[in-house]
């Protein structure tokens, strides 16, 4: 029997989405104060919970984080970023979306921000977000 590969265990899966309003514009929420990260600008989104699936886990998210409601039917697969993050492994899963019920709050972040893709490389952003801008750019 193989054994198996220990680094597959340490491979930690987030969902996030680009909200994309009438504009153009992507959504942003700030990272708070006490979590890693703090005030860096990031996609909305999360861990998946055990036995979730990626888009359940979104819908999820987003009724917690910014009190909206979106189907998953809405939620289009984007792309994808794979990056070390401290002593694990971030793979992290983009999806587009640009159909929701609510106006969006920030009951998590301490901000929220729509912005031009253009802008966002010039915000402070997680490591694993900056090659997506370039994508997310392309997409819209
Ligand atoms: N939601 C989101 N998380 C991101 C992005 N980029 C990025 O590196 N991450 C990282 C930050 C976190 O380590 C992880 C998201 O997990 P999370 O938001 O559920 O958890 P957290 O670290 O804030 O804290 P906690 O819920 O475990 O208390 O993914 C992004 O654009 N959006």
């Amino acid at each position: 029997m193989t054994k198996p590969d220990l680094a597959i265990s340490r491979i930690m899966t987030v969902v996030a989405v680009a909200l994309v309003d009438g504009d153009g514009r992507v959504l942003l929420q700030r990272r708070p104060e006490g979590k890693a990260m703090a005030g860096l600008w990031e996609f909305p989104g999360g861990k998946l919970e055990a036995g979730e699936s990626p888009e359940a886990a979104l819908v999820r998210e987003l009724r917690e984080e910014l009190g909206i409601d979106v189907e998953a039917a809405c939620l289009a697969p984007a792309t994808f970023a794979s990056e070390p993050l401290g002593d694990r492994h971030l793979l992290l899963l983009l999806y587009a979306c640009r159909k929701w019920r609510g106006v969006p709050q920030a009951l998590e972040a301490s901000a929220l921000k729509w912005a031009r893709p253009l802008e966002m490389h010039g915000l402070d952003m997680p490591p694993a977000d900056r090659p997506l801008i370039g994508l997310i750019e392309a997409l819209l």
